[in-house]
């Protein structure tokens, strides 16, 4: 395997055609900062070159999937006025843009087949990335994606303004948006989201993590696996191009935002607790 340098949130193996990347930080939820979003972006390229590798598999930790962004390391990014910049704009473009973009992307043009083992919730840009998956098994019916944008002052990212409408309908998506409300269990099962639910404890992720490996293992049993990537190839091609014009424009509204200062305000009050999500 090539050299990937190790991130401490985050680990990744290869089982036969399984690539495996595993979030490891479940104290803090699994929340990921800029970095550890491009790291995952860098994971899944490896993934790609890799031609003994057919699935890539996303498993987590704990009791959420992830809980999104990182309110300490968008604060870091708020303090990050160096010289370096010239501009709020400049200093977005780099903190958010640049990284928003290049991740999304990545998980948009993979070409293999992407699994999300969802041992739980999901937020923010984290649960953007869950609804890029391909195919998604959840652990139990504890579990929900938030997209909490009309509460941190942010509009669509990760690809939503089309994933979302694609696999759960135009109106759920408006309602669920507009009130900052969860996708929860039965939205995702009645749409087919869910192709399996494992009914297990949520305290029992790394048994929900290997029960459903050796499934997987064994569904790919005489498989031509080949064929497999030639059909992920004409499904995506469907929306591809879709996709590509809403990643673009969602970083390009969103830095508004981001130059305005709303989402800092609100990020902040995230961290001292002086907002939450209504779940
Ligand atoms: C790049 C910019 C892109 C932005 C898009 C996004 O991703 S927006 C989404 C950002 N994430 C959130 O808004 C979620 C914030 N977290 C919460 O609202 C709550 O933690 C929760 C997920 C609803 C869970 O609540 P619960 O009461 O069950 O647990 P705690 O709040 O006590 O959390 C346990 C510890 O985990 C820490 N933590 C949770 N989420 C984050 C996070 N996003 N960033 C950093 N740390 C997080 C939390 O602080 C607790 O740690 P302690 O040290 O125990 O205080």
């Amino acid at each position: 395997m090539p050299e990937i340098r190790q991130n401490e949130k985050i680990s990744h193996r290869i089982e036969g055609p399984f690539f495996i990347i595993q979030l490891i930080n479940p104290d803090n939820l699994n929340a990921l900062e800029g970095e550890d979003y491009i790291y995952l972006g860098e994971l899944l390229e490896l993934a790609d070159k890799n031609s003994d590798v057919y699935f890539t598999i996303l498993q987590s930790s704990g009791r959420f999937f992830s809980s999104g962004a990182d309110f300490k390391g968008i604060a870091k990014a708020q303090e990050d006025n160096g010289a370096k910049y010239a501009s709020e704009t400049s200093k977005w473009l780099s903190n958010f843009v640049a990284r928003n973009v290049y991740v999304t992307d990545v998980f948009i043009k993979h070409s293999k087949v992407l699994v999300c083992c969802l041992n739980g919730p999901a937020i923010g840009l984290s649960a953007a990335l869950v609804a890029l998956c391909d195919i998604v098994y959840s652990m139990n019916d504890k579990v929900y994606l938030l997209y909490p944008f009309a509460n941190l002052g942010l509009v669509t990212e990760g690809g939503t303004a089309i994933s979302l409408p694609l696999k759960f309908g135009a109106n759920t998506t408006y309602e669920r948006l507009m009130f900052n409300k969860p996708f929860n269990y039965d939205i995702m099962t009645k749409s087919g989201f869910i192709s399996k639910n494992f009914n297990m404890p949520s305290s029992n992720t790394e048994a929900f993590n290997a029960e459903l490996l050796k499934e997987l293992k064994g569904k790919v049993e005489g498989l031509y696996l080949p064929s497999c990537l030639g059909m992920k190839k004409l499904l995506k091609s469907n929306h591809i191009g879709s996709f590509n014009e809403i990643n673009s424009m969602e970083v390009n509204e969103s830095l508004k935002y981001w130059v305005d200062g709303e989402p800092l305000r609100r990020f902040s009050q995230l961290g001292s607790k002086q907002r939450k999500h209504r779940l």
